[in-house]
């Protein structure tokens, strides 16, 4: 039987608890600062995706009779449960799966960042920490995201663990994004600084995750399927926090579960494109070659549930939502945001003039050619999912608050020495896109954050703007252009007006990409 792929539906509505101190109650939208709103909406967004939640939402076990459901397949659990995780987010879900399923656990291995324990502990999120006397055994390593030795031995125990089983086990796989670096098994020859050596060259060269694992995946024992193969005859379920645009699974930290879909002549395409085939390791080459001749053939996972749990989609479907909830008319633009991050800006600005024409009287509408030059920025960007067309009709018939959501990850050309992060140089982008257009009697506020609570080097998680951004900046002597000409976001947005704009969430033990919001709400 193939491996078989679920995703969860629209979630159930998720405990809402302000990730900020002292969050905001709901009030309507008219009675709240748009900035206020647009902190509680990016809220939600995170909240429905923190691992207790999801795990609640994921798996759902009749005590009585030890009858495990997830999704529409039950499993007998009786005391025989084992689990294994890898990823930035899977120390929370391990401890949210063990309070929920502990009775039945044997034995469980996680791979989770250096420090991050401390980092839970220190935040005072409890809810992201094993309870004393845990069943699971923690090993932190993968500093900076790099696959390290501390790394290697965790993949070493949890293939132990794996191949320990039998059929009357079963095995829950934890996996979240960061998983790759956390879960480094080379297949010898080839060393583990061989490897890391080889897949920073393709990510400096500007490889994309997609072709960054699939080289990743021919070179490892357990990703590609090769957990899921090291674990047969046990029956194993995967629980996936996407943090790849389009929810690929076998993208996700590389698939250690599913069946890979590549073979060594797309790894060759790979190699070539970046320039990297003919300076190759021998023992790169002798795995390569041998993978063609395995007499085993790709890995089959027959045995296996892969559930995605949680997502940038089911992300911003909670905060539409909320956004309902506050008195908005909510569109969800796109889930799949990607491209550069000037295109996006000029986008969003584009969209914010457009839609906000839209809401104001006869007079100040758009300009045709503007209409033209947003429809053909959306296909450049070429985003599968786009609504553009439902978000606009949503607003000519709205004559009241308006909220385009959107989330993805867009990338950036880092320019000089400057610090900052994907969200906060879209946020100024968008700023300064927006104080291009004179402002009409609507009140525009766009907002882009990290959902994992930190963008780029930097304690932030992202930033808001409005139309008066670059004005108000120029009265303060500070000058967009030249920020962004450093790549020096974050700099700018702690220096303009005491760093109100900027968001803090802290590391929010979650990661479902980046969350992008456009509130338009007629004066
Ligand atoms: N000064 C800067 N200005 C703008 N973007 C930056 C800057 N420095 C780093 N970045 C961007 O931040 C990104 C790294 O962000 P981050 O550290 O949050 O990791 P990530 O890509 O989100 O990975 P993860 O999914 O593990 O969080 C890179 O895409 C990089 O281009
Ligand atoms: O770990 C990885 O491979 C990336 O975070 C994508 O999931």
């Amino acid at each position: 039987m193939a491996a078989v792929l679920q995703v969860l539906p629209y979630v159930a509505r998720a405990p809402f608890r302000p990730l900020l101190s002292g969050g905001p109650v709901v009030r309507q939208a008219s009675g709240m600062a748009l900035a206020e709103q647009a902190q509680q909406l990016f809220e939600s967004t995170v909240g429905a995706m923190l691992p207790g939640p999801m795990l609640h939402r994921a798996l759902s076990l009749d005590p009585g009779s030890g009858l495990l459901k997830v999704r529409d397949r039950s499993f007998q659990l009786r005391q025989n449960l084992h689990l294994v995780g890898f990823g930035k987010a899977v120390l929370g879900m391990a401890a949210a799966a063990e309070e929920l399923l502990g009775q039945h656990l044997v034995q469980g291995v996680i791979s989770v960042p250096k420090g991050i324990r401390a980092a839970m502990e220190h935040a005072g999120k409890q809810e992201m920490l094993l309870k004393p006397h845990s069943r699971v055994q923690v090993f932190e390593g993968a500093e900076d995201n790099l696959p390290d030795r501390d790394a290697l031995r965790a993949a070493l125990a949890i293939r132990q663990l794996a191949e320990g089983l039998t059929a009357d086990d079963l095995l829950l796989v934890l996996i979240s994004g960061g998983g790759s670096a956390l879960l480094p098994a080379p297949i010898p020859p080839v060393t583990l600084e061989e490897k890391q050596t080889l897949t920073k060259l393709l990510a400096a060269r500007g490889a994309n995750i997609q072709e960054l694992n699939t080289i990743r995946k021919a070179l490892s024992q357990l990703k590609g399927g090769g957990l899921a193969q090291a674990a047969y005859p046990a029956q194993v379920v995967s629980l996936i926090l996407s943090d790849v645009v389009g929810d690929p699974v076998e993208v996700i930290a590389s698939g250690p579960t599913v069946a890979s879909v590549h073979n060594v002549q797309d790894c060759l395409h790979i190699l070539n494109r970046y320039g990297l085939r003919a300076a190759l390791p021998r023992s790169v080459k002798t795995v390569l070659a041998r993978a063609d001749s395995d007499p085993h053939g790709p890995h089959t996972c027959g045995h296996v549930l892969n559930v995605i749990i949680g997502s940038n989609a089911l992300a911003l479907a909670e905060a539409q939502q909320r956004a309902e909830a506050l008195g908005y008319r909510a569109v969800v633009l796109s889930a799949a945001i990607q491209g550069d991050v000037k295109s996006v800006a000029q986008f969003y600005g584009l969209l914010a003039r457009v839609a906000g024409a839209h809401l104001t009287p006869p007079g100040t509408a758009a300009s045709v050619e503007q209409e033209e030059q947003l429809h053909q920025l959306a296909a450049e960007l070429q985003l599968p999912d786009l609504q553009l067309k439902e978000a606009l009709e949503t607003v000519v018939g709205a004559g009241g608050p308006i909220c385009l959501l959107a989330g993805g990850e867009p990338t950036v050309q880092l320019q000089g020495s400057g610090k900052g992060g994907r969200n906060q140089e879209l946020a100024l982008r968008v700023g300064a896109e927006l104080g291009r257009w004179p402002p009409g009697p609507v009140d525009v506020l766009f907002l882009s954050g990290g959902t994992d609570g930190q963008d780029g080097p930097t304690e932030a998680a992202g930033a808001w703007v409005v139309p008066e951004l670059a004005s108000q900046a120029a009265a303060e002597g500070l000058d967009v252009a030249s920020f962004l000409s450093r790549s020096d976001s974050h700099t700018f947005f702690r220096c303009f007006r005491g760093g109100v704009h900027l968001l803090h969430t802290g590391l929010t033990g979650t990661n479902v990409m980046d969350a992008h919001l456009l509130l338009l709400r007629p004066r």
